[in-house]
């Protein structure tokens, strides 16, 4: 992929301007009483890059499901620039979702499955090959057009998913623990692709993680959770540039946020 992107800080466009999505006092109980969330107050810039991080089961899953429209609130809103969300689309301007697994047709090839989404939308053959092949090239699949599903390494997959769900140029992408099932090299050299995607392409980015590390690595903000029931605990901004790369992720400043991450997590933990 190409590595040259701007040494500056991404504009978040987040100061003053209303955010693109506020939940506010969410609250998510399932038919067998599991308190998944409760009063989560959220508020997501337009731009922003922005990590849910926590243990398992304090409800990261299901307050990215509900900010998606995958499932619903039990009580409180989720507003898109300022117009509540009815549950189905209401409100919610296009968006992208990245899966723990890629979840691709095993029967179709690269270039196919990133088309999916476009020939869901009626769009033309010819333009919706060309809009997905130019996505494969901007994950780094150029070449692997025709490439079937079990012909790709799971980073590969990981990429045509990542690909599929940024081919409709969303405003918001979402993701789910996507690289956890990766080895750490693979995993640091989609991080270090994730975020040269963001900076091009400027979308919000809310990414789920169990890892302080790739929270740190990658988000402006981190949003710390616990669980039973799932709350926000924490909230509080990653203070280094971008770009991020392999300098950052050696030096003593991610040391020392991550060591601060670490210690916010403890304490939600413990609490
Ligand atoms: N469909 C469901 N029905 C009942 N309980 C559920 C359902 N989905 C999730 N839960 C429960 O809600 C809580 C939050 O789950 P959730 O998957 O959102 O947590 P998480 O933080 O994403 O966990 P993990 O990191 O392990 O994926 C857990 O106690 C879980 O068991």
């Amino acid at each position: 992929m190409d590595t040259a992107y701007l040494s500056t800080s991404p504009a978040t466009a987040t100061s003053g301007a209303s955010p693109l999505v506020s939940v506010r006092r969410v609250s998510k109980q399932f038919a067998n009483g599991t308190l998944a969330v409760r009063d989560v107050d959220l508020d997501l810039g337009a731009g922003e890059f922005i990590s849910l991080l926590g243990p398992s089961g304090c409800g990261k899953s299901t307050l990215l499901r509900m900010i998606a429209g995958l499932a619903n609130p039990s009580t409180g809103t989720i507003e898109w620039n300022g117009a509540a969300s009815d549950g189905a689309s209401g409100g919610r301007p296009d968006l992208g979702f990245v899966f723990q697994d890629p979840t691709l047709m095993p029967w179709a090839n690269a270039l196919s499955n990133v088309m999916l989404p476009l020939t869901l939308k009626h769009v033309p053959k010819r333009e919706a090959a060309e809009r997905a092949a130019e996505m494969l090239a901007l994950v780094g699949l150029k070449g692997f057009e025709k490439s079937y599903p079990r012909e790709l390494s799971g980073g590969m997959k990981m990429r045509v998913s990542i690909a599929r769900a940024l081919v409709m140029r969303p405003k918001i992408l979402l993701m789910d623990e996507p690289f956890a099932a990766l080895d750490e090299i693979t995993r640091h050299r989609l991080n270090d692709d994730l975020l040269q995607l963001w900076w091009k392409e400027r979308f919000t980015a809310v990414f789920v993680t169990h890892s302080v590390f790739e929270s740190v690595y990658l988000s402006q903000r981190i949003v710390v959770m616990a669980a039973r029931p799932g709350r926000v605990m924490a909230d509080f901004a990653v203070d280094a540039p971008y770009p991020r790369d392999d300098l950052f992720r050696t030096s003593a400043d991610y040391a020392s946020l991550c060591r601060l991450a670490s210690g916010r997590l403890k304490e939600a933990i413990g609490s």
